[in-house]
């Protein structure tokens, strides 16, 4: 479903006339399979966001290959990229990221509106939606009068509602105390197992990272499966 080969990043940082490359990300290899939860877990500043960025295509990998159902997406360009974003991935971050003038429903119904779905339909699948992750009776509550537990049972609605191949998912459980982390990895985890969802899941926590089927370490860079070894960049 997601190969990744060889991938090499350096962000290029300093002025003009004195900048210098630092590499982030070192020959990194791995795959994703349909209906696997993967977790990636690794230190603050080992890399977790820059493989996300990779993936999702917000940021073009130096080398390497990056095949996404069948298809190689090394290349494509911004236009191509926002396009295929919307139609295979859905997302889940620390933050929620939902907009504060919508409603839970209206934050739900958001990505079929940009993918100029009808209304009637949109709306029929918000409700179905809003009805998965147990917040039937909060869907008229603005963002601020939800729980952290609330606003992040929306974001998961929000990400399964174009039905995306898999879900990408940035330290999900990363605002929320331990009780309401485990409600929220609970409804992952039934979402993986009812539905066949594929779920990766960035963290630093290895509590989270163990809801995971597989788990890939990051280590300066570098990644290895749990229980392997680091590849080294050439
Ligand atoms: N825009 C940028 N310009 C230059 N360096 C960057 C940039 N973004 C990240 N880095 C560097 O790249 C490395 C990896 O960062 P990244 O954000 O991927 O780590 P992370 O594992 O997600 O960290 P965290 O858990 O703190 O979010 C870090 O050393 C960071 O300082």
């Amino acid at each position: 479903m997601i190969k990744v080969e060889h991938l090499h990043y350096s962000y290029v940082i300093g002025k003009k006339g004195k900048q210098s490359s630092v590499p982030v990300l070192k020959d990194v290899c791995f795959e994703i399979n349909k209906g696997e939860i993967v977790s990636i877990i690794g230190r603050s500043g080992s890399g977790k966001s820059t493989v996300l960025n990779l993936l999702s295509g917000y940021i073009k990998a130096d080398s390497g290959k990056l095949t996404i159902n069948s298809t190689d997406v090394t290349d494509l360009n911004e236009k191509q990229w926002a396009k295929f974003r919307l139609d295979h991935f859905g997302f889940i971050f620390q933050n929620y990221e939902l907009i504060p003038g919508l409603t839970a429903f209206e934050n739900v119904e958001l990505p079929l509106t940009l993918k100029g779905i009808d209304r009637k339909t949109r709306e029929g699948k918000a409700h179905e939606m809003i009805q998965k992750v147990g917040l039937s009776e909060h869907k008229g509550h603005y963002p601020n009068e939800l729980s952290g537990g609330q606003q992040q049972r929306v974001s998961i609605a929000r990400a399964l509602i174009t039905e995306p191949m898999m879900i990408l998912a940035d330290e999900p459980t990363g605002s929320l105390d331990s009780e309401t982390e485990a409600e929220v990895l609970s409804l992952i985890k039934q979402l993986n197992k009812d539905q066949q969802i594929t779920f990766l899941i960035i963290t630093h926590d290895q509590e989270v990272a163990n809801i995971g089927n597989r788990t890939l370490k990051i280590h300066d860079g570098m990644m290895k499966q749990e229980g392997g070894v680091y590849f080294e960049a050439n």
